[in-house]
């Protein structure tokens, strides 16, 4: 069985997020374009990316033929070789919670799934469990990329933000669940606030990052040990439209970026 935390730390830091949008394809066969524009997209970004993400919301959108191929892609991925990740953000209490747990992790071993902590240890612990049974990984919202992130996340709880707060639960969670250098347990950080990725990467120091929000959300290029920068709208549909040479080039454009000598008084 394969692991993904061996795989995405050995794989170029940059994620496919596939976010399907039918009105952006043209003609009547919407689902049939999705099928075969994501089969080659993933086919041509695979030795550049670490992992393909799903968002489910978008195939769940398109009904449950949607939701069907969601699966048929990542049925696919695994055949390309390609790390999957679930940006499901899951959360519920423990006995659901073991439910999803199954239809993502111990489904597919070796992938990953995005949780809220919200309703806490007891309903994140099913997932690191079947985790760490299916050699996959968990990320966990800490700091999200939207604006309104801030209305909860940045409130102080004893004298400290609340995604300290969340961060630390992760840290030591990530400790519980290492593997050699890394563990897993991950952190969703927003690209958007490059600050956060910073300060929150210090004090992490076993968790990957999950950073959404490269490109259509504002966010740029950022470095750093265990980061793994993801962008939908911006790879799979980069310009506007699918493409997939378009989307090559933004592919080697942000490995270029990542690669490129850093300016004075940048990170
Ligand atoms: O904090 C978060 C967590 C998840 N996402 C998801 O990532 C993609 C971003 O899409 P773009 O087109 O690159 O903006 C999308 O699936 C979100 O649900 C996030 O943006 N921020």
């Amino acid at each position: 069985m394969w692991d993904f935390v061996e795989e995405v730390t050995r794989r170029p830091p940059l994620v496919l997020g596939v976010d399907p949008r039918p009105a952006w394809h043209p003609g009547k066969d919407k689902l049939g374009q999705i099928r075969r524009y994501s089969l080659e997209v993933m086919e041509a970004l695979a030795p550049r990316i670490a992992a393909v993400k799903f968002q489910a919301a978008f195939f769940e959108a398109l009904g449950p033929e949607g939701y069907a191929l969601m699966h048929e892609l990542a049925a696919a991925a695994r055949v390309m070789a390609l790390p999957v990740i679930w940006d499901v953000k899951r959360g519920d209490i423990g006995s659901t919670a073991q439910a999803y747990a199954q239809a993502y992790l111990e489904a597919y071993p070796g992938s990953a799934v995005t949780v809220n902590p919200y309703l806490g240890e007891d309903a994140v612990a099913p997932f690191l469990e079947a985790a760490a049974r299916s050699r996959g990984m968990v990320f966990v919202l800490v700091k999200t990329s939207n604006p309104g992130s801030g209305m909860f996340q940045d409130l102080e709880v004893a004298g400290r933000p609340l995604y300290r707060v969340v961060a630390e639960a992760v840290a030591a969670w990530s400790e519980r669940y290492a593997v050699g250098r890394w563990s897993r347990v991950g952190a969703v950080v927003g690209g958007t606030y490059p600050e956060r990725v910073r300060e929150l990467r210090e004090g992490m120091p076993r968790s990957l990052f999950l950073v959404p929000g490269l490109g259509a959300q504002g966010g740029a290029v950022l470095r750093g040990e265990g980061l793994l920068l993801s962008a939908s709208r911006a790879l799979y549909y980069p310009g506007g439209r699918p493409d997939v040479g378009v989307a090559l080039r933004q592919a080697r454009a942000y490995l270029e970026a990542l690669r490129a000598p850093m300016a004075e008084g940048s990170s």
